[in-house]
């Protein structure tokens, strides 16, 4: 038999060979990779090794396994993989299967926004022994899509590693979300004089309506105005009037003296407005609350540009997130979009 001085590396384990380990419980699954063909378990944790798995241990490079010897104060891989991920999952998420090779996912109840709290997950990995991988905040996702992965690095960990993880966990009310998104009725007011005068084709409201319509909403109305802030007004009162509960402006949002749109935003009694976003393009985006009704006011950018502030901001908001100067400037970084050629958003670092 061999010795066990290996205890200070993987602590609640005894190495045996092989050979040795026939009739013994595999402590953790075995991996198997035959590059192009093959990635997974070959061993599930728990088997009991039997004469004939000797050649293909061996054939997986193993001389000796190690089998089980868990202390009063520590836990095996997937006892902590459940601890983890309970500790990890606000609302909206669940695990998905059992734990494999130590590693568990979670994964999306529904479709709708996933939400990470930051700060609680860097706490979280800066414990050390455990670490959880997630998508990015704020990204749109499926029902059933893998969200977050957690693990005990080592096979054996420390029990009060674990529960200083789930504190974590309690103290932040969850790290990982996935919030449902409300189907918006959207009122539109498409501004400009040189539209509202037919000088230009409106190439707006088709893009508001293609992105609504995707997100599951719905356009109650859309107006056209002059650059003129009491007509833009009395359109915006006569869409909440008609059932609207998101309202969208286009244009009429930068320097000119013919951009009014904001006053008008403004005229209408609004208690919150935040003009000005750190993404480009939509550094003239404008975010303005009437009561509980969300406007959103989208530069020009937001029709010749494929993806902008405008589809950063819009799932949160349906969300149910208050947009303010914060939520505004903290997209700064990431807030440049790269202009590809072949736009990719939201597989792509913008707004992350
Ligand atoms: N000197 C500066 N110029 C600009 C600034 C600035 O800060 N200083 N900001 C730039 C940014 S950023 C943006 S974005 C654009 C546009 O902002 P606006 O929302 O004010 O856009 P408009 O002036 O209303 O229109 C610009 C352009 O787009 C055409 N347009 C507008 N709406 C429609 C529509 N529904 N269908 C078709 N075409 C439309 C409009 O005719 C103009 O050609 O300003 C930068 N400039
Ligand atoms: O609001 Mo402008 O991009 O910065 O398009």
């Amino acid at each position: 038999m061999c010795d066990s001085s290996h205890a200070s590396q993987n602590p609640g384990t005894k190495k045996l060979t092989v050979t040795e380990a026939v009739g013994t419980v595999l402590a953790h699954d075995i991996t198997e990779i035959r590059p192009g063909e093959f990635k997974g378990r070959a061993f599930k944790k728990g088997h009991i090794i039997r004469q004939e798995d000797v050649c293909h241990l061996q054939r997986l490079g193993k001389e000796h396994l190690f089998v089980l010897n868990i202390a009063d104060d520590e836990m095996h891989e997937d006892d902590a993989a459940y601890a983890l991920a309970n500790a990890l999952m606000g609302e909206g998420v669940k695990i998905k299967g059992e734990p494999k090779e130590g590693k568990i996912n979670i994964v999306a109840k529904a479709d709708g926004l996933l939400k990470i709290n930051r700060d609680a997950l860097l706490a979280f990995n800066m414990l050390g022994d455990i670490m959880c991988a997630t998508l990015h905040s704020n990204t749109i996702v499926k029902k059933g899509q893998t969200v977050a992965g957690t693990r005990a690095i080592p096979l054996i960990v420390k029990k009060d590693v674990v529960q200083a993880a789930v504190k974590i966990g309690e103290q932040a009310g969850k790290i990982i979300q996935v919030k449902e998104l409300r189907k918006p009725k959207v009122g539109a007011v498409i501004t400009g004089n040189e539209i509202y005068y037919g000088r230009v084709k409106d190439a707006f409201s088709a893009v508001i309506t293609e992105k609504i319509i995707a997100i599951g909403g719905e356009i109650v109305g859309t107006y056209y105005a002059p650059d003129d802030e009491a007509f833009i007004e009395a359109r915006l009162r006569e869409l909440i009037n008609a059932g609207a509960n998101l309202l969208i402006t286009t244009g009429g949002m930068s320097v000119d003296p013919d951009d009014v749109t904001r006053f008008a935003i403004r005229n209408i009694g609004v208690g919150d407005i935040t003009y000005g976003s750190a993404v480009l393009p939509g550094a003239m985006f404008l975010v303005a609350y009437l009561g509980d009704i969300p406007i959103l006011g989208i530069p020009a950018c937001g029709m010749y540009a494929k993806t902008t502030i405008f589809d950063l901001i819009l799932p949160r908001v349906l969300a149910g997130e208050r947009i303010g100067r914060r939520e505004l400037s903290e997209i700064g970084h990431g807030g440049l979009c790269m202009k590809c050629a072949e736009c990719n958003y939201p597989v792509c670092p913008f707004g992350k």
